[in-house]
């Protein structure tokens, strides 16, 4: 390239730059009248605002170039600021996400010392294919794992908050009670307690989201005003015939819709972030309450609310209502801001062409359309709480049938289920279509007010101006008129357009009162049970308010002393929870017992800790102390597993000297009935129940410890099916694989890993063999466990020290005894004698067999 050539490419690049500065003044000249060429932008800001200050009240052209100007500002300004939260939001998730480099992750969370959690959320799902090659990419893949491990951090949950807002749902609910007030809507009272969740302070990042929202909400209301008069602008271009300005306005039209579709984008991307973040906050406040140590999930069976559609289907409720409650909630405001902000900048607008009157007469013709489609509107929410409700039946049958296949397929049931499902089904189609008609009338009149009525009048008012100024000047200004007009018409198309979709909202709204209804009954009813004080759904007999909890008389009056050494029952009343609570039905009688009979002082000390580690020695006991045995024996429905939730503490104590004394938590190992195995899980899982994975890594527990306590058991085949541990880490639905042996021995499993002090086990080997029972019971006791065993068989005496019979008179009484007593023999000798009498009439019995026999050969 020669010299001559470079010098003119470069005042080629000269020439354009000077070109592109005459733009930049001119547009700026055009648009703000103002000539400031080469000023910084300190003193054009400066010079603007004095110029505006200046210039008011504005002439219509000045105004609409300081409209434009404030526009761009105002517009600017929100992109920057938008721009700035959502690089600030992807700059926190990517510091969360900081690549750890030599570790692979095999937990989800950690647990800080402040009570606060770290989770790992891994992005990307990698197919079963791909962990089943394990290939030379392994190392290539889990680094991208890595890379998208998303951290969150959940700050620990200030407990107060509950016990604050109780009250405060008590008073809204109690509130809703009473129908005395004038201006009482009970859904706004019910909002207002839900919204403390939602947005629990100023400073909270939802208060930005919705600030934003509104921001962009007004823009989009600003822009739809410019871009209705640069429409009034380019027909008035086309009509006169101006070429240059008509192709100025349509470079105007193509810039203007790059920030009309970033606003209208923005508007959904914050609506829906929003309705996330609701649904986030909603449903972590209503697992703090469902999920903790207060046992919230199980008390509900007893709330006085227990027959709500709401609480028997608590599962539909917290996964599907609150996200409907969110997604509404959020829909709603968006289509209530939306068309109010139109109303009152179009209002404001029209009012200069239409003057007062004409502005007073659309308003009046919104108000009387809103009151007509007030009274048609169905009660949608009603309907949607009633349809929700049959949904979650619908669903919970079907869940509910899914985990017991095997039960229905040996009773051969598919008929009655089919039946079942059906009806359930034809429900839920029912107020579906319920719906659907009642929509369907209240559509028609919508449709034909909000879209033709108003469409007409409209036209009516916006020719209004027009006609009147020609009638009295005599002159058609026809170039003008159009543009007017244009402008006019479009604008009272968007008014009439914000009016029906705030019609339409009503409809919304109706249907947000149903959720919001929903929403409050659970989280006043989980409010309820999780008070500290729950009195298990009981009233006052002699009628009065119902309670709430806390105030009015003590229903539940019983003592409870915890970390004690031992268990302790004294002068215990077994009643079955229920809203008349003390004098409800009594199955047992000032139940008194003590295991172990004598409290050693000096055991204190062991009582709080366990250690985890301690390998199983069978020459080593794992307590100093001599292990307690005592055996419940009773009638089928006796209330010997009363007595185990009582001292679960998930039964109340109702009478007010009655005493229970029980061990620390850590000490204490109930085993339900019904084995339990939880859904999803690993091998690993269901030995260490209820400890969770995390927990046994964080303690450095080894698999190699799980694995000796399952020969304990005599469960080690198990792990041999599957070459190495890797059985530890299989995942199945244990509930099924297990066999009802296996699944009992777990429980043993369990008991050994978890080493509590005292243990009490529910008809636990009713499904194992003789030898297995007797080898389990064997071991209980070589290890000195303290053990309680609720049984029908007393087969088991053998294994205990005490023997608790329940019902001996069948009227609730019940009878303690230390077993190799003298009191015992005798009891054990009358069973043999009873057995001997009945021994006494096998002959008898064999005649009258041999009768029958006969009998039947000659039929
Ligand atoms: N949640 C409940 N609501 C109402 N009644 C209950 C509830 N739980 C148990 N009962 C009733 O309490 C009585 C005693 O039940 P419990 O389970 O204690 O019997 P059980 O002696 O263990 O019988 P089984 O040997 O058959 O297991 C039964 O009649 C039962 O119907």
């Amino acid at each position: 390239m020669t010299v001559t050539e470079v010098k003119g490419k470069l005042l080629k690049v000269s020439d354009a730059r000077r070109r592109i500065q005459q733009w930049i003044n001119y547009t700026k000249r055009n648009c703000g009248g103002l000539r400031l060429q080469g000023t910084y932008i300190k003193v054009y800001l400066r010079e603007l605002m004095k110029w505006l200050r200046k210039s008011l009240p504005l002439s219509y052209d000045r105004r609409s170039r300081a409209f434009t100007i404030s526009l761009a500002v105002a517009f600017g300004s929100i992109l920057c600021g938008g721009s700035y939260y959502f690089r600030g939001t992807k700059k926190r998730l990517r510091s969360y996400s900081a690549p750890r480099p030599f570790l692979r992750r095999t937990r989800s969370q950690t647990l800080l010392a402040s009570g606060a959690r770290i989770m790992y959320i891994s992005q990307d799902k990698i197919s079963q294919e791909d962990q089943d090659e394990r290939s030379v990419r392994d190392s290539e893949r889990s680094k991208s794992r890595k890379n998208n491990t998303k951290k969150v951090y959940i700050s620990k949950r200030d407990g107060e908050v509950f016990e604050r807002d109780k009250y405060l749902f008590k008073a809204v609910e109690q509130s809703s009670a009473r129908h005395s007030q004038i201006f009482y809507s009970r859904f706004l009272n019910q909002m207002s307690a839900i919204v403390k969740i939602l947005i629990p302070s100023w400073f909270d990042k939802n208060v930005i989201l919705l600030s934003l929202e509104v921001l962009f909400l007004i823009m989009r209301t600003w822009l739809s005003l410019f871009v209705a008069r640069l429409d009034g602008q380019i027909v008035r271009d086309i009509i006169a015939g101006r070429g240059k300005r008509f192709l100025g306005d349509l470079a105007f039209w193509f810039a203007i819709a790059v920030p009309a579709s970033y606003t209208n984008g923005a508007i959904k991307f914050l609506q829906r972030r929003l309705s996330l973040n609701f649904r986030v906050y909603l449903t972590r406040y209503v697992h703090d309450m469902y999920l903790d140590d207060r046992l919230a999930f199980y008390k509900l069976a007893f709330d006085s609310q227990s027959n709500s559609s709401v609480i028997k289907n608590i599962d539909n409720s917290i996964a599907n209502d609150v996200t409907k409650f969110c997604d509404a909630i959020c829909s709603v405001f968006a289509d209530i801001a939306k068309p109010v902000i139109d109303l009152v900048f179009f209002a404001v607008y029209l009012r200069d062409n239409l003057g007062t009157l004409g502005v007073i007469g659309i308003f009046a013709n919104y108000f009387i359309t809103g009151y007509i489609l007030r009274k048609y509107t169905p009660p949608l929410g009603r309907l949607a709480s009633e349809k929700s409700s049959a949904d979650g039946d619908y669903y919970n049958y079907l869940a509910n049938m899914g985990s017991n296949s095997e039960e229905i397929a040996f009773y051969q049931g598919t008929k009655v289920e089919r039946a079942k499902v059906k009806e359930l089904y034809d429900t839920l189609y029912a107020k579906t279509m319920q719906i659907d008609q009642s929509k369907f009338n209240y559509t028609m009149i919508e449709d034909y007010i909000l879209k033709y009525t108003w469409s007409a009048l409209g036209y009516v008012f916006a020719s209004i101006p027009i006609v009147i100024t020609t009638l009295s000047s005599g002159v058609n200004l026809e170039n003008s008129n159009m543009r007017d007009f244009i402008v006019n018409k479009r604008l009272m198309l968007s008014l009439a357009d914000a009016g029906s979709r705030l019609m339409h909202s009503i409809k919304d709204i109706s249907q947000l009162t149903g959720y919001t209804n929903r929403i409050f009954i659970l989280l006043c009813a989980l409010h309820r049970v999780h008070f500290r004080r729950f009195n298990y759904g009981a009233y006052p007999l002699n009628g009065g308010e119902m309670r709430y909890g806390g105030g009015g008389k003590e229903m539940v009056g019983g003592t409870i002393q915890r970390n004690f050494n031992g268990i302790r029952l004294e002068n215990i009343d077994v009643i079955i929870p229920s809203k008349r609570a003390g004098k409800g039905a009594k199955l047992i009688a000032g139940l008194t017992f003590q295991v172990p009979p004598v409290i050693q002082p000096s055991l204190s000390q062991a009582n709080s800790t366990q250690d985890l580690d301690k390998n199983f020695d069978p020459n080593v006991p794992l307590f100093d102390s001599m292990g307690a045995s005592l055996l419940i024996l009773g009638p089928n429905s006796c209330g010997k597993s009363s007595i185990q939730r009582i001292i679960a503490e998930i039964w109340p104590v109702y009478n007010k000297n009655g005493l229970l004394s029980i061990p620390a938590a850590s000490n204490l190992f109930c085993v339900p009935q019904k084995p339990y195995f939880t859904r999803g899980g690993t091998f690993r899982d269901q030995i260490i129940y209820p400890m969770s994975s995390d927990e046994f890594f964080d303690r450095g527990l080894k698999d190699r410890s799980l694995v000796q306590i399952l020969k304990e058991v005599r469960l080690d085949y198990l792990v041999r099916r599957h070459a190495g541990w890797s059985y530890m880490d299989a995942v199945a639905d244990w509930k099924d694989v297990l066999s009802g042996g296996e699944k009992q021995r777990m429980n043993f499993a369990r008991i050994l890993f978890h080493k509590p002090r005292f243990v009490v086990m529910d008809e636990s080997t009713n499904a194992i063999s003789v030898d297995m029972e007797d080898y389990l019971f064997q071991l209980l006791a070589k290890y000195r466990f303290n053990f309680i065993t609720i049984s029908q068989r007393p087969g088991l005496i053998k294994y205990h020290d005490m023997l608790l019979e329940i019902g001996v008179n069948g009227d609730g009484t019940w009878q303690l005894q230390a077993l190799g007593t003298a009191e015992a023999i005798t009891s054990i000798d009358n069973e043999i004698d009873t057995l001997k009498n009945q021994l006494a009439d096998v002959d008898k019995l064999q005649e009258q067999r041999a009768v029958l026999k006969k009998k039947l050969q000659v039929v």
